[in-house]
């Protein structure tokens, strides 16, 4: 086995840096510690990370896929700007998941579910890396992402369905607002 880094160059990827102002930062952090934020579960685990969902929820436990409450508006400015970032209309994006990840809290490998399609993501707090990578043969190929605070990034087509991601534990909080479209 061996791993190639290659520069970050996968189609579908990309990614900018201050979408939004060190301000707009706090407030956004401080509306998110205020919703109900619950751990992650998955098959009885439970994931360092604190989530809560708007739109729509998929309950890892369950595999039930279900309406939740609408996307509030202190999100709706946010969700704009993602979205011209993006290329798509905001209201496509129908989804948006808060994360809070504590010290020691990251995300494993994974392919984002496919009832949704487009992932458009903001960081806030702590500089994270995420990481990309994809089966080739002999090993595989991956990509490292760094996500500096008040960056936005946009996963699509090939980076999306071909490649699975993982946000490495960060030692300081971070958190993240993902609006997602429905596939
Ligand atoms: O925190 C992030 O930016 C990524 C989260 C993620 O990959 C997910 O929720 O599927
Ligand atoms: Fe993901």
């Amino acid at each position: 086995m061996f791993d190639l880094f290659d520069l970050p160059l996968v189609p579908g990827l990309s990614s900018a840096t201050d979408i939004i102002t060190p301000v707009e930062e706090a407030e956004l952090i401080a509306r998110i510690d205020a919703e109900a934020l619950l751990p992650f579960k998955f098959q009885g685990w439970e994931g360092k990370r604190l989530t809560h969902s708007f739109g729509w929820s998929y309950d890892f436990e369950d595999g039930r896929f279900a309406q939740a409450a609408p996307i509030p508006e202190w999100l709706l400015s946010i969700r704009a700007r993602a979205a011209a970032f993006a290329g798509l209309d905001a209201s496509t994006l129908v989804q948006a998941l808060l994360i809070r990840y504590d010290p020691g809290a990251g995300i494993g490998w994974h392919k984002d579910r496919p009832v949704f399609e487009h992932v458009v993501g903001v960081s806030l707090g702590a500089e994270a890396s995420m990481r990309l990578r994809r089966r080739k043969a002999g090993g595989f190929q991956r990509v490292s992402l760094p996500l500096p605070a008040r960056s936005v990034y946009h996963l699509s087509g090939e980076v999306r369905h071909g490649w699975e991601h993982s946000i490495v534990p960060m030692e300081h909080r971070r958190w993240s607002v993902t609006f997602r479209s429905l596939a």
